[in-house]
């Protein structure tokens, strides 16, 4: 049996890692180099692109990497990708808040894998997302603003359900799944 491919995954967020190793290990030799890469401000895919590059001039060579946003349909879609920085700065009672005296909690939870064989290579972007509310922070597990995203159709956020659970249906999952099937296709 040929021996797994292995995809360098740069990221400073060891819970990502952990996702990714969780996701797609057993299929592919997931392997890290932890740096914290410049983020733009622009759009989601300008936002991708730069952090992909930059990758690639670091390691020189193929490399992964990925951008998380959590959307509210009541405000146009921010956070967005910029949600590291409220998340910061008012935390998952904060960011529930936000929502006070909007009628809809609705919002989009996603993540934007992009892959490039190199320095100079095209950028393959593959996103998942996943439908859901923002609620008053839940549970204790996972990481980030976990607690205050439940998946429509489920009855609890992320951070009441186990790493198998989460990871079973994710927006990372989602993403997963896209970049496993091109990956594949590259034998
Ligand atoms: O090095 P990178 O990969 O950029 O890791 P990061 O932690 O900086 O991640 P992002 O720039 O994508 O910012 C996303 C923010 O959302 C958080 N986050 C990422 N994935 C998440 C998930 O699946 N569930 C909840 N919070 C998440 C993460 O902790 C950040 O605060
Ligand atoms: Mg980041």
């Amino acid at each position: 049996m040929p021996a797994p491919r292995s995809i360098l995954f740069v990221t400073g967020n060891k819970h990502k890692l952990a996702d990714v190793t969780s996701i797609l290990g057993s299929e592919f030799e997931i392997k890290n180099h932890s740096y914290d890469l410049p983020e733009i401000q622009g759009s989601l895919q300008d936002i991708v692109t730069e952090k992909c590059k930059a990758a690639a001039e670091i390691v020189q060579g193929p490399v992964l990497t990925e951008d998380t946003w959590l959307s509210y349909n009541a405000m146009n879609d921010l956070p967005g990708p910029y949600i590291k920085w409220f998340l910061n700065s008012i935390g998952c009672d904060g960011l529930y808040h936000m929502l006070d005296g909007f009628s809809t909690k609705e919002a989009k939870a996603g993540c934007t894998f992009g892959y490039t064989e190199g320095p100079g290579k095209p950028i393959h972007m593959f996103d998942g997302i996943l439908h859901g509310e923002v609620v008053a922070p839940r549970g204790d597990k996972g990481f980030g603003w976990n607690a205050i995203f439940q998946p429509n159709g489920h009855e609890k956020t992320y951070a009441e359900m186990d790493d198998d659970e989460r990871n079973a249906c994710s927006h990372r999952f989602l993403a997963a799944m896209k970049l496993r099937d091109f990956l594949q296709s590259q034998f």
